[in-house]
């Protein structure tokens, strides 16, 4: 049965009293609250605020220290992390890794043809990497890397897409381009949440966002939640963080 928020909206994914971490140490404190369905979210807050925690989280790739999360099951969510986490040494073409977006629907290491192939190509073309099909994927620019990252998301085709700073490193064509691909999503009605540190690209082009900064300091419309007031609540509230803290403060 899906979810219904207040409004009357669907929910897509939501958290009660969500506490994330590692080993024990959290990380992100004491989260509530829904993502509606077809929402275009911009997650940000300061270095170390837990941004990256919630998208793993959400992700599956990371369970609850407390709380509870409910997100759709993993084959329905699209996640690109940190361009820092991906390792691009591997002898690998763009053909090869657009097409593992393909892996949740048809299985691990199966020979691609016929129609499958082609989705495979339009997606390289959609974003702008064709002639690229063969080039291993280290002889990349960070650009063109990006690129191919995204034609894979496309592929996924999910309901659910969670972006870590896709546009840091990218020239400003390169971001228009994606920016694209993030709209389209949008106006298809998938939940697209995208971190990021640039606040005038979040202004321009997210309708709401969420202020992180070790737990939530507001949500909401965009232009309600980047306020000087806010921001500067978030800035204090991740220099005062106590790094060693082994517990949670309000648990304790
Ligand atoms: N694998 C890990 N093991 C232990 N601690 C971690 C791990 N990953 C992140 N952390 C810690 O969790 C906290 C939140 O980190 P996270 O990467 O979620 O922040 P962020 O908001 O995405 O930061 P940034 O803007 O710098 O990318 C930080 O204190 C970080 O050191």
């Amino acid at each position: 049965m899906t979810q219904e928020m207040n409004s009357g909206h669907a929910v897509a994914i939501a958290f009660h009293d969500l506490t994330l971490g590692y080993e024990g140490h959290p990380a992100v404190h004491h989260l509530d609250g829904e993502i509606e369905k077809g929402a275009l979210l911009a997650i940000c807050g300061p270095n170390g605020a837990g941004k990256s925690t919630l998208l793993k989280s959400i992700s599956g790739a990371l369970s609850p220290l407390s709380g509870s999360l409910s997100a759709p099951r993993r084959r329905d969510i699209a996640y690109l992390p940190q361009a820092a986490d991906i390792d691009t040494s591997f002898p690998i073409t763009v053909l090869d890794v657009v097409a593992m977006g393909l892996w949740t629907q048809c299985g691990p290491f199966r020979a691609i043809s016929g129609r499958r192939l082609e989705e495979v190509r339009g997606a390289v073309s959609a974003v702008g990497l064709n002639g690229f099909e063969d080039r291993v994927i280290s002889t990349l620019s960070g650009g063109q890397l990006q690129r191919m990252l995204f034609a894979r998301l496309l592929i996924q085709d999910a309901s659910v897409v969670l972006l870590d700073e896709p546009f840091a490193a990218i020239d400003a064509n390169t971001s228009a381009d994606l920016l694209a691909l993030i709209a389209r999503w949008h106006d298809e009605q998938r939940t697209v949440l995208v971190v990021s540190h640039d606040l005038d690209l979040v202004r321009d082009h997210f309708p709401q966002t969420l202020l992180l900064a070790r737990e939530q300091v507001a949500r909401g419309k965009t232009s309600d939640v980047l306020t000087t007031p806010n921001l500067a609540r978030a800035r204090s509230r991740a220099e005062a963080f106590d790094r060693g803290a082994a517990v949670c403060a309000r648990a304790a």
